[in-house]
């Protein structure tokens, strides 16, 4: 499918699928065209500042109350919500996981959401937690809300297609998507069974970070956020709709596709972004910043620095330090890091770190290169060197990450992990140069 998008992040947009659809001028005629019910959805509290105050007005074919009946509970087995304690009665530690499976059977989206961590609570608006989704077939009439927080995805294998109330976004290992909180879609699979990260949002909306002194350029820039175009469904054909609202699921029946939008324009809307325009910022002369310098997207907790969520890359760059030890530092962090590889080497964990694997480095505990690493990066010639086809990411979170059941059972799980550090021996033999033998 070749898809046309609008870009530049949080831009108020306007499409039509329909000429003549978007009423001009007013947001809510006595009469919409083609006989269209307008409605807002607003994705922020309609007296939020400016800067923060998000809103879309919707064009439809029917208003979303007719897009309901009864909601039913139903059970998910494995998409859960913060706060998640048992942690499969696992104590704390620093934890790894080879890549999982996607299963034969047939699993939807829904049904292949598997959350590893939660951080936060879903009731109170703060936190995250990381799922993976392992799927193996479309959904064709079962569409999504969530109504806990934005979605963003990460695919690892396969491509995946949102189709989605305000248009249609194809995404590809090497890409995120968001879906706003609140917003009805439907997961495609483009060509064969899929696997991906998925993070959920409870707090505050994704934006771009503040560059402070590094200018206006740089990082992540807004022009390469890509929006879908309006786009609509005349289907009537008996469909669900499964709501995720407060940490619990619901289903219920209609008799049409929701996705009948057929103009909008706001600024509250899904979106895209190739990891690979992200120019990364670095130390040109010695030493090892911190990893916020590889921001791509945050999540503001109210209080100044110190996000919610910071979604963090570590893509293709190049490493010129000079007496500097280039991979990242040991370190303790009062931040909770989920690590994902999309595909490549992690710079800090050659081996072990798979594409597909995950990582959780919890709150205050320890952690840095494995032994390997260290050894190679503390003797190699500094000359410039080129990190490539790589691409590790990081959601670090001000709050710690429980682990779920369903997590410290995998039998993925790195029983043997922290022995990574276990050759890291004493070099201090009370001389200046230590002991490098
Ligand atoms: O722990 C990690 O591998 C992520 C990370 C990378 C880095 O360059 C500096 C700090 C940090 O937490
Ligand atoms: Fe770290």
């Amino acid at each position: 499918m070749t898809l046309e998008y609008m870009t530049g992040f949080g831009n108020d947009f306007e499409t039509e699928a329909l000429e003549g659809a978007l009423p001009r001028g007013r947001n809510s005629p006595q009469r919409a065209p083609y006989g269209l019910y307008a409605e807002q959805l607003s994705g922020s509290p309609f007296t939020a500042p400016r800067s923060a105050n998000e809103r879309s007005w919707l064009y439809r074919i029917r208003p979303s109350v007719r897009h309901m009946g009864e909601y039913e509970p139903v059970e998910v087995a494995h998409w859960l919500s913060a706060p998640t304690t048992a942690g499969g009665g696992l104590p704390i530690g620093q934890r790894r996981w080879d890549p999982v499976a996607i299963p034969e059977e047939p699993t939807g989206f829904v049904d292949g959401v598997r959350t590893i961590s939660t951080a936060g609570d879903v009731v109170g608006q703060t936190g995250m937690s990381a799922h993976l989704y392992l799927v193996n077939r479309s959904s064709e009439d079962d569409y999504v809300i969530n109504a806990d927080g934005e979605l963003m995805f990460l695919p690892q294998e396969g491509s995946i297609r949102l189709v989605s109330e305000l248009g249609v976004l194809e995404v590809e290992p090497g890409e995120l998507a968001v879906i706003p909180r609140g917003m009805a879609f439907r997961f495609e699979l483009v060509d064969g069974p899929v696997r991906g990260y998925l993070c959920e949002n409870y707090g505050g909306k994704f934006t771009l970070p503040e560059r402070g002194p590094i200018g206006a350029n740089c990082m992540a820039n807004a022009r390469d956020f890509k929006y879908p175009v309006a786009y609509f469904e005349d289907v009537e054909r008996p469909s669900t709709i499964h709501i995720k609202w407060c940490g619990r699921h619901y289903v219920t029946a209609i008799g049409h596709s929701p996705l009948d939008v057929v103009a909008w324009h706001g600024n509250y809307a899904p979106y895209k972004y190739d990891l690979r325009d992200y120019s990364p910022i670095g130390a040109i002369l010695f030493d090892h910043p911190d990893p916020s310098i590889f921001t791509v997207l945050t999540s503001p907790s109210g209080e100044a620095g110190t996000a919610n969520i910071d979604f963090v890359i570590f893509s293709d760059r190049w490493l010129v330090g000079e007496d500097t030890f280039r991979p990242p530092w040991y370190h303790r962090n009062i931040m909770s890091e989920f690590m994902g590889l999309i595909y490549g080497q992690y710079d800090a964990k050659e081996e072990g770190f798979l594409p597909g694997g995950m990582s959780l480095h919890n709150m205050m505990l320890p952690h840095g290169p494995d032994t390997d690493a260290f050894e190679k990066a503390s003797r190699a010639e500094l000359k410039a060197q080129k990190l490539e086809g790589t691409m590790a990411f990081m959601l670090e979170t001000r709050l710690p990450q429980h682990l779920t059941d369903y997590a410290a059972g995998l039998k993925t799980m790195q029983k043997d992990y922290i022995d990574c550090w276990k050759g890291l021996k004493k070099r201090f033999d009370g001389t200046i140069e230590g002991d490098w033998s």
